[in-house]
């Protein structure tokens, strides 16, 4: 027989009707006051900064849990949200804060260069990758992938990593390595023309950046950019397991279950294929660097100075075979993802821009005259295309290989924008910026602070109102009689991030993205199927990158200047 004390609520004889009337009352109470203090966000969260609205479908201790399931569940989209409630809720460029269940504590959604530059650069230690990122990427990327650590482990990986990214390499291993590629491709389209028949283009500018990256930073050649239209047919197993292993990732930072859920699922299943996929794959990589190293065979000849690629001045700093996979697959989606996606939707914009293609035309035709028609860009040539990169860079402006970001307090502090629009000593925000002053805002520790460049690339506050517009010309100025590429401050075009960690491969995806445009505007006219476009017209997946969900496919016609 179990005891139970006199007067227990377990006890069936407490429940007098006065008593249940009591214990009903309390509760009523407690509810009312947990809904006075959380009356739109989730339930155990922090104060709302002052100043700082909320979504208006956020609901009593709940929060935002009702978005978070439609994102999950592919009802909306996590970018679209975004931009609609930015516009809206945090008109004037004014934040907006959220409460999502994955993401734990209050996230502040801040898109004005003003805070970004705060959080990037003036206050850099205290936003941190953190937990958020750590927890849900590092199956994919690694416990100390470059992408997903701070501190002393992410400084070296950056130190180490720079060299390969040092000017010498690029008029040379670079050069040679996209040319090399460059000259495949062309004998590819040269059959697609011939054959007339429509290929993929989306999923030939990733074949393209997975060949020649892996080329550059393993010395590998992963035989996935095919010289044939039937090699084409080809699937690259690594391509289609990271793919769905950066969708399947993505997902976790709006999922309402706890992450543990996903591994009884057939996502979860399904991952843990495509992880072993991955870890396949660049496992051959890094074996055949090690025995060859064994053997005492020096490969890998990326680093002019040294004779290095990024493979071997990883294993230099005496990482195991285990450590070496993570700064594989880190620099593979770096390397890969990004410039094919700029590509893919740089060629998308201008399929509604022949204005564009012509002046592209004309000013490689004033530059370079024929000689593109015998050898390929070189590094030194870009500074003559100021045209060209300008409208790589617009492309790049409107469609963000790495379309939102967040990073995690991890210390409690107060973001202060600037009290002006001018950023980084440039008054050069081209929209004009706020007319209000921005509100500081009071971070806890552990709570976020997250940013769209895709949003941030539609907002009239920081580009003006045809922000949404493909204009090229926006990145042009033109000084003493000499047009150059206009240099925003990285807080305003913020594509390829701001302050300490910013993107180590620009000039890379720059130079890459420009010979492969140069090559193929001079020789190929592209024929869209317009037609299509119009009825499936393409959109983004939400991904941790920013691919095209639906890709377009072309037919090429050798263009008659030869
Ligand atoms: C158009 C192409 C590219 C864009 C738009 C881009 C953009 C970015 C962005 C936004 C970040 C910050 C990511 C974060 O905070 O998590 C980043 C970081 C990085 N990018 Fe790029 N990227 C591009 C191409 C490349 C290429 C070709 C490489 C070559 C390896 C590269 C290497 C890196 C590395 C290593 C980092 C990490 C930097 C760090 O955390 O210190 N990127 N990039």
């Amino acid at each position: 027989m179990v005891y139970l004390p006199p007067n227990s609520a377990l006890d069936p004889a407490f429940w007098t009707p006065q008593n249940i009337l009591v214990a009903s009352g309390t509760a009523l109470l407690a509810l009312i006051l947990l809904v006075i203090r959380y009356p739109k966000d989730l339930i155990g969260t922090s104060r709302r900064s002052h100043n700082v609205l909320s979504l208006p479908s956020a609901l009593p201790l709940l929060g935002d849990t009702l978005l978070a399931l439609q994102i999950s569940f592919k009802q909306k989209k996590l970018l679209d949200e975004i931009l609609y409630h930015q516009h809206r809720v945090g008109k004037g460029g004014r934040p907006v804060s959220i409460t999502f269940p994955s993401l734990g504590a209050r996230q502040y959604i801040l898109n004005m260069p003003q805070y970004v530059h705060y959080c990037q650069k003036t206050d850099f230690e205290t936003f941190a990758k953190g937990d958020n990122f750590h927890r849900r990427l590092s199956d994919l990327l690694g416990e100390h992938g470059i992408f997903v650590v701070d501190g002393e482990p992410w400084k070296r990986q950056r130190k180490m990593a720079s060299h390969i990214f040092s000017v010498g390499n690029f008029r040379t291993c670079v050069q040679q390595t996209i040319d090399i590629d460059l000259t495949k491709m062309e004998r590819l389209l040269n059959n697609v023309a011939r054959e007339n028949v429509s290929i993929n283009l989306p999923d030939l500018f990733f074949r393209f950046t997975l060949s020649s990256f892996s080329q550059l930073a393993f010395s590998a050649d992963v035989e996935c950019l095919p010289e044939t239209v039937q090699g084409l047919n080809v699937r690259n197993s690594f391509a289609d397991a990271f793919d769905f292993a950066q969708l399947v990732a993505d997902e976790r930072f709006v999922a309402i279950f706890p992450l543990w859920f996903e591994h009884f699922t057939p996502t979860g299943f399904k991952m843990r294929k495509a992880l072993k996929t991955l870890r396949t794959y660049c496992y051959r990589t890094i074996d055949l660097r090690l025995s060859a190293r064994a053997r005492g065979e020096n490969r890998g000849a990326v680093d002019s100075k040294n004779g290095k690629d990024l493979l071997e001045l990883f294993i230099d700093m005496g990482l195991s075979r285990k450590e070496l996979l993570p700064v594989v697959l880190n620099f593979l989606i770096a390397g890969r993802d990004t410039t094919a996606q700029s590509l893919s939707w740089f060629f998308l914009e201008i399929a509604s821009h022949p204005e564009v293609v012509q002046k592209i035309r004309e000013e490689i035709q004033d530059s370079f005259s024929d000689r593109l028609n015998e050898s390929h860009l070189t590094y030194d040539d870009m500074k003559q295309l100021p045209y060209l990169q300008a409208a790589f860079y617009e492309a790049i402006r409107l469609h963000p290989a790495v379309p939102k970001n967040i990073k995690q307090a991890t210390q409690d502090t107060v973001i202060r924008p600037y009290a002006t629009n001018d950023i980084d000593g440039k008054r050069d925000l081209p929209g004009g910026g706020t007319k209000e002053p921005l509100p500081d805002i009071t971070i806890k520790k552990g709570e976020s602070v997250i940013w769209s460049d895709y949003v941030m690339a539609r907002m009239p506050e920081i580009w003006g109102n045809d922000c949404a517009e493909y204009k090229p010309e926006r990145f042009l100025e033109t000084r003493d009689g000499k047009t150059s590429v206009r240099q925003f401050s990285q807080a305003i075009f913020h594509a390829f991030n701001a302050g300490p960690r910013v993107c180590l491969g620009q000039t890379l995806a720059t130079y890459e993205g420009m010979a492969v445009i140069v090559a193929i505007l001079t020789n190929f006219d592209i024929i869209y199927d317009y037609e299509k476009l119009k009825t499936d017209p393409p959109t983004f997946a939400e991904s941790l990158t920013h691919p095209i969900q639906n890709p377009y496919s072309v037919r090429v016609q050798r263009r008659n200047n030869h």
